[in-house]
């Protein structure tokens, strides 16, 4: 099969599809790679290393696009790349389209054969394309927030971890997954007091059992939310239904009650976000202001490290990708968990949790491939 991997173009992602070490694994296992000049130049990567790995170099997406049978890429595709895209054309990438119905819209209308990392699944009920990412971004949460509770940034004025003496930042965690615990460790390391608040009771237990007391676990009531978000100085958003919008936690009327200057921090803004006020932002403009409280919802966040997040990403996706290159649609056919990242084949949507999301019709898989 084909491979091609465009430079990826979203406001300051510097992330890449295929790192030279993923295509030796792909040339290694008899296929072609073409690769978009200058690809990897946000992780040091040159168009010689890419050669050396076995890679063709090519001047355009479009050149790209026009050659492969499957483009491998880390974000949805941009306006310019929908046009790109062709029936029959194997998508690997993240998707995000429960909150975005013009992607899902340009993808039906494409014909091509989308699989949304975030929607992989393993044996373990994980989700293992998503967790590495969720595990930078969970971490990098926190720098962020540190960064937004700086006075001259509109924040409290507050050290994460205070001094002794001092009172340390309350840091309220809203989901308790990967990048929940990600974040929580970074608080915790820094000195923080951490709260951590999920709807299951089975990962609270882990988690006390993890923190050994150093984090205070919630179940997530109503009274609760408005009790720990209340009192907070940060709120990480880190809640997540796999594929569907995300719920809504905090409403807009919830910001009056909550400390003048406290930062939140929408990990979840890819799923469309867990606070009412939250709008998706770039690393070029991370943050905003909303009745005195401070919004960072960069829906790129592990752009910001390349390095780390393209050797992470690459890692867990290298396995499923070089299944698809091997085996075409028939391993997704055959493979459950990636018959769970399939989204989009031959203009029809297929899966329930998205299409549910957009109001839109599902197309059960064995339909589709008929
Ligand atoms: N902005 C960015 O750059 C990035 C965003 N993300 C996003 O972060 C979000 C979280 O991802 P993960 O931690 O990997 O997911 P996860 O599935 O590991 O964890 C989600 C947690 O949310 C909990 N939850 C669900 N509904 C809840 C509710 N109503 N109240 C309380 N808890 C609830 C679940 O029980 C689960 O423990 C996802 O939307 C993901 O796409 C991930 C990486 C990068
Ligand atoms: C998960 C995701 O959306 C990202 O890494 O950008
Ligand atoms: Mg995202």
């Amino acid at each position: 099969m084909k491979i091609g991997v465009p430079k990826e173009i979203k406001t300051h992602e510097y992330r890449v599809g295929l790192t030279p070490g993923a295509v030796r694994e792909y040339v290694a296992a008899s296929h072609g790679v073409v690769v978009e000049t200058n690809a990897g130049a946000g992780i040091g990567a040159t168009d010689d290393d890419y050669r050396r790995a076995g890679a063709t170099i090519l001047d355009s997406a479009r050149d790209v696009f026009a050659s492969s049978d499957m483009i491998v890429k880390v974000k949805e595709p941009q306006p310019s790349e929908w046009t790109l895209l062709r029936e029959t054309q194997i998508l690997f990438t993240y998707l995000h389209l429960a909150p975005d119905p013009e992607q899902a819209k340009r993808l039906l209308k494409s014909g091509c054969t989308a699989i949304a990392y975030e929607t992989v699944t393993d044996a373990r009920g994980g989700l293992p394309l998503l967790a590495p990412m969720s595990e930078v971004a969970g971490r990098l949460a926190i720098e962020a927030a540190g960064a937004a509770l700086r006075r001259y940034a509109g924040g409290r004025g507050l050290l994460m971890g205070g001094v002794p003496g001092v009172q340390p930042a309350r840091v309220v965690v809203l989901g308790g997954g990967v990048v929940g615990t990600h974040a929580a460790r970074m608080a915790v390391g820094l000195g923080a007091e951490v709260t951590i608040v999920d709807r299951s009771i089975p990962r609270l237990r882990e988690l006390d059992e993890l923190f050994e007391g150093r984090v205070r676990t919630r179940f997530s009531t109503i009274d609760v939310l408005e009790n720990e978000v209340f009192a907070a100085d940060v709120v990480i958003g880190a809640v997540l239904v796999p594929g569907a919008s995300a719920p809504k936690l905090v409403s807009r009327g919830m910001l009056s009650s909550m400390r003048k200057g406290a930062v939140i921090v929408d990990v979840a803004i890819d799923q469309g976000g867990c606070f009412e006020t939250s709008r998706p932002t770039t690393h070029a403009d991370p943050t905003y202001e909303v009745d005195g409280i401070i919004h960072y919802c960069v829906a790129n966040m592990p752009g910001a490290v390349p390095l780390t997040s393209s050797q992470a990403l690459n890692n867990a996706t290298l396995p499923f990708g070089l299944a698809v290159a091997n085996k075409g649609f028939e391993a997704v056919l055959e493979n459950p968990h990636l018959r769970a990242g399939l989204n989009v084949h031959r203009g029809r949507l297929t899966s329930k949790a998205v299409a549910k999301s957009l109001g839109l019709p599902c197309s059960p898989i064995e339909q589709v491939a008929a």
